[in-house]
């Protein structure tokens, strides 16, 4: 199922538009915690961790609820509750509340509900210290709507920052959750459903649709893959391979120099034109080294174009790609390469080049995301860290060309080859090379 991932200024008027009260609100949020607590553990001690606005006051709501249920729960705050429903939340609660500092002792449960997107400066040294320490001595952590010390938009860890088990977001994701370096400290990321129901362009990539292959569908029909080959034939082969592998009914190499392993479904010629009527996608960049030549002749075909590595160094100016039918898969350097310094978050970044060059991007990374110009931001589900290797992004080319040439428009064959080519690294296993990839593509059919 798509998540949607809302920002901060989206989740206040979210907030402000439910149509329930923000105590209400508050009290599922500290429900939901605490269901997410008892699903994971038999009874046992808890410690919450409040802050003084309103993640601390799912916390409060969330102890009473733990309590309820047989958890041995303790509370130790930062500071006195500052919000009105934080205060609320604090009188319903009639234990104990301890003050918060060196001196508090672990549980083998930990609720951070110190901060969550109303966080807008780092945490002091010292407390900072005493979230590691504790975090470390428990044996389940849980953070409530995102880790403390992270902000929301950008992702950024503003102090150090635990690695959670589980984060609990509140109505929706945050960019946080599917950017780094925050999205690696909130482990696995559960929404709660609090009654919050926002629309937004932004969402986590889900599993995709694919089209259909027609039983009576000939070749053509699945997509005709055309490569322009460059200089590096290693390259040229994974995007290849991996463009056949992925369900093109046809994959043809235009090389001068043909390259050597290749299946022999995969045709290599010297000849032919990118003006053919048949071709689905072109693919150029893996491989191509320096001949700028080759994005001069795709950019004259009237058909969908892929662009990875070389070829984007090569396109010189973005708004040469506008009124041409392009995606582009730039890692941080190519981005860079192409399109300067950019401010902003990843997120803004991404859809900033996606707009200059009027066309989708896929910026590349440990937090891969695809940008279309009309404001759509689909934020890639972790995948293996191990995909850090050479190779992997020419695959991560074929992939998408082979589902751009089977007919998906492209924002869609970007998000769709992106899922793809992660669930892929799942299957590889660490450590892994680009060919392994090939061989751990998911049945989608
Ligand atoms: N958005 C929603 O729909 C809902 C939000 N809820 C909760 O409300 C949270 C947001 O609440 P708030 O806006 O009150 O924000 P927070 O609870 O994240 O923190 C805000 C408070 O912390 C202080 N503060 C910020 N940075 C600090 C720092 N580094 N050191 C010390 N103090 C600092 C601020 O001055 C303010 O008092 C969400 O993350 C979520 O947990 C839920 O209660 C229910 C629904
Ligand atoms: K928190």
């Amino acid at each position: 199922m798509t998540r949607t991932i809302l920002t901060l200024e989206q989740m206040r008027e979210a907030e402000q538009a439910a149509e329930c009260s923000l105590g209400e609100l508050m009290e599922r949020a500290g429900e939901a915690l605490a269901e997410a607590v008892a699903l994971g553990s038999a009874p046992r001690a808890v410690l919450v961790l409040a802050g003084p606005g309103n993640n601390g006051g799912d916390g409060y709501v969330a102890a009473r609820h733990l309590r309820d249920r047989g958890f041995d729960v303790r509370i130790a705050a930062l500071a006195d509750p500052k919000s009105d429903l934080a205060v609320d939340a604090r009188t319903a609660w009639d234990g104990e509340v301890e003050r918060l500092g060196d001196d508090t002792k672990p549980a083998p449960i930990l609720i951070d509900c110190l901060f969550g997107t109303g966080l807008s400066r780092p945490l002091d040294d010292a407390l900072a210290a005493t979230l590691m320490r504790l975090a470390e001595r428990a044996e389940f952590t849980i953070a409530c709507d995102l880790p403390s010390g992270i902000e929301t938009d950008s992702g950024a860890l503003l102090s150090d920052v635990p690695e959670y088990d589980l984060t609990l977001a509140l109505g929706a994701l945050k960019p946080a959750h599917r950017l780094s370096p925050a999205m690696r400290h909130c482990g696995q990321v559960a929404v709660a459903d609090i009654g919050i129901d926002a629309a937004s362009d932004w969402f986590e990539i889900a599993e995709p649709v694919l089209p259909p292959a027609r039983p009576e569908g000939h070749k053509y029909d699945r997509g005709l893959v055309q490569l322009l080959a460059g200089e590096m034939p290693g390259a040229i082969a994974l995007a290849a391979k991996a463009a056949a592998r992925s369900g093109a009914g046809y994959v043809r190499l235009f090389t001068s120099q043909p390259i050597e392993g290749l299946p022999d479904a995969i045709v290599q010629t010297d000849q032919g034109s990118v003006q053919d009527e048949r071709i689905g996608c072109l693919l150029v960049g893996p491989g191509m080294g320096d001949i700028p030549v080759l994005i001069t002749l795709a950019l004259t075909a009237p058909k969908p174009i892929v662009f990875d590595a070389d070829a984007i160094r090569h396109v010189g100016d973005p708004e040469r790609l506008v009124g041409h039918d392009v995606i582009l898969t730039p890692h941080e350097g190519e981005l860079k390469a192409l399109f300067g310094d950019i401010e902003g978050s990843k997120a803004d970044r991404a859809l900033v080049a996606a707009q200059r060059c009027q066309n989708v991007v896929v910026y590349k990374g440990a937090d891969t995301l695809v940008a279309a110009p009309d404001g759509r931001l689909g934020f890639a589900p972790p995948a293996p860290s191990a995909l850090a290797t050479a190779g992997t992004g020419d695959v991560l080319s074929g992939i998408i060309a082979t589902l751009r040439a089977r007919g998906m428009d492209a924002f869609e064959a970007a998000c769709a080859g992106v899922w793809i080519h992660g669930r892929a690294a799942e299957r590889a296993g660490d450590p892994l090379i680009a060919d392994d990839l090939i061989a751990a593509l998911p049945d989608l059919t």
